[in-house]
């Protein structure tokens, strides 16, 4: 198949009929290389059975966050979570997980450089111990990983970070952008070559960060973080389907992230965070933080870069610039969306063997669907 130009190729869809009367709408469609989702939740059994063919309807890859429990640490954790994965998948689907290990204190380094020479797992993911659901076993003491992410810069596997620092003396709305000053700065200049991938980023300051390095740091920006600010958790009454982490900030940081969503910047790319908890466990007095997107994600994509005017930078977001980063080939299919006037619509849960997850509301219409 010829490759396709970089760009996406938006065309204006008239139907075939001489008679069709003038006043019907037009159909506005957008073909795109496959995309690949940078940072995904699909947790183990019934979870993972229910939510996989979310994903795999519209995505042939995606990156899989390890925080299990217990946490996928080892080469041999990574393989054995993969081989269920794949059991779980529709029949047919020819879908790649990519794997990433949990970075510990413990952290073997020389299982890590097993797993990346293996193609077993292609990053390390660190959290900071406490920072998110199931973040318990990671890090403390980030002297103590040091090692492992030495062994990472020189044999070139990326580093992908949730970067929230935990001092309860730091607000939750300044955490990201004092983990970019306190910690991941000083772990990029003590680790020259290390590659990053700063995980659904939230703040302006992030973006400036990633814009102000060299091609060595990149980062995944989410879906939900494109569309909400912390006044559509708060204002109004408390919406627990928004809560994530990080938290979503206020408005002129998530101007920033459409910013550098819709700019055509290869350093930024779709890693939805599409994170499935049951409504009961969102419900509660200390309810999970998550937000499950990857139902409508391409739909809820499409509208905010129509709107930006930007839908021929969509294919880079989604498709190609994370692909580059990572250093793999982009997708051979394609994925075409198709405009209708009449908003698209799409099931408010998905049942799961574990009880109902509410899918992501926009809070908008949509009206760009996935064609069949
Ligand atoms: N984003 C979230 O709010 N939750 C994620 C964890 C994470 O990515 O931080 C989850 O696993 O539920
Ligand atoms: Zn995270
Ligand atoms: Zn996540």
């Amino acid at each position: 198949m010829e490759p396709l130009p970089l760009g996406a190729k938006t065309r204006m869809g008239f139907p075939y009929s001489p008679d069709f009367p003038k006043a019907m709408a037009m159909t506005q469609t957008i073909t795109l290389r496959r995309p690949d989702d940078f940072h995904l939740h699909l947790r183990d059994g019934a979870m993972l059975q229910a939510v996989l063919p979310e994903t795999t309807r519209d995505f042939d890859r995606a990156l899989i966050m390890p925080n299990l429990v217990p946490p996928v640490v080892t080469a041999a954790q990574a393989a054995a979570y993969h081989a269920r994965i794949i059991s779980a998948l529709p029949a047919g689907s020819t879908f790649k997980p990519l794997m990433t290990l949990y970075l510990t204190e413990d952290t073997d380094p020389a299982d890590l450089a097993r797993a990346h020479a293996e193609g077993i797992a292609i990053a390390v993911k660190l959290y900071p111990a406490g920072a998110t659901t199931n973040s318990h076993s990671g890090v403390h003491n980030f002297d103590k990983v040091r090692g492992a992410l030495e062994k990472m810069a020189e044999i070139g596997m990326p580093l992908c970070t949730h970067g929230e620092v935990t001092d309860s003396d730091i607000d939750i709305f300044d955490r990201e952008a004092v983990f970019i000053d306190r910690v991941l700065e000083p772990i990029r200049r003590a680790t020259p070559g290390l590659r990053v991938v700063m995980e659904h980023v939230t703040t302006r300051n992030a973006v400036s960060y990633v814009r102000s390095a060299d091609a060595d740091l990149a980062a995944t920006i989410t879906t939900h973080h494109l569309i909400i600010n912390r006044n559509h958790i708060l204002a109004g009454g408390i919406k627990p389907h928004y809560y994530c982490l990080p938290v979503a900030k206020r408005e002129t940081h998530r101007l920033a992230l459409v910013e550098a969503a819709t700019s055509g910047d290869a350093r930024f790319f779709l890693g939805t965070d599409s994170a499935p908890h049951t409504d009961e466990n969102k419900l509660l007095p200390c309810g999970c933080a998550g937000c499950f997107t990857a139902t409508n994600t391409m739909s809820c994509l499409a509208e905010v870069f129509e709107r930006e005017g930007a839908l021929d930078k969509l294919e880079g977001f989604v498709a190609l610039h994370g692909a580059a980063h990572y250093g793999l080939p982009t997708n051979s299919g394609t994925l075409t969306l198709v405009k209708s006037d009449t908003p698209v619509t799409f099931p408010d849960h998905i049942e799961t063997g574990v009880g109902p997850v509410t899918v992501f509301n926009p809070g908008f219409p949509l009206h760009w669907r996935v064609q069949d």
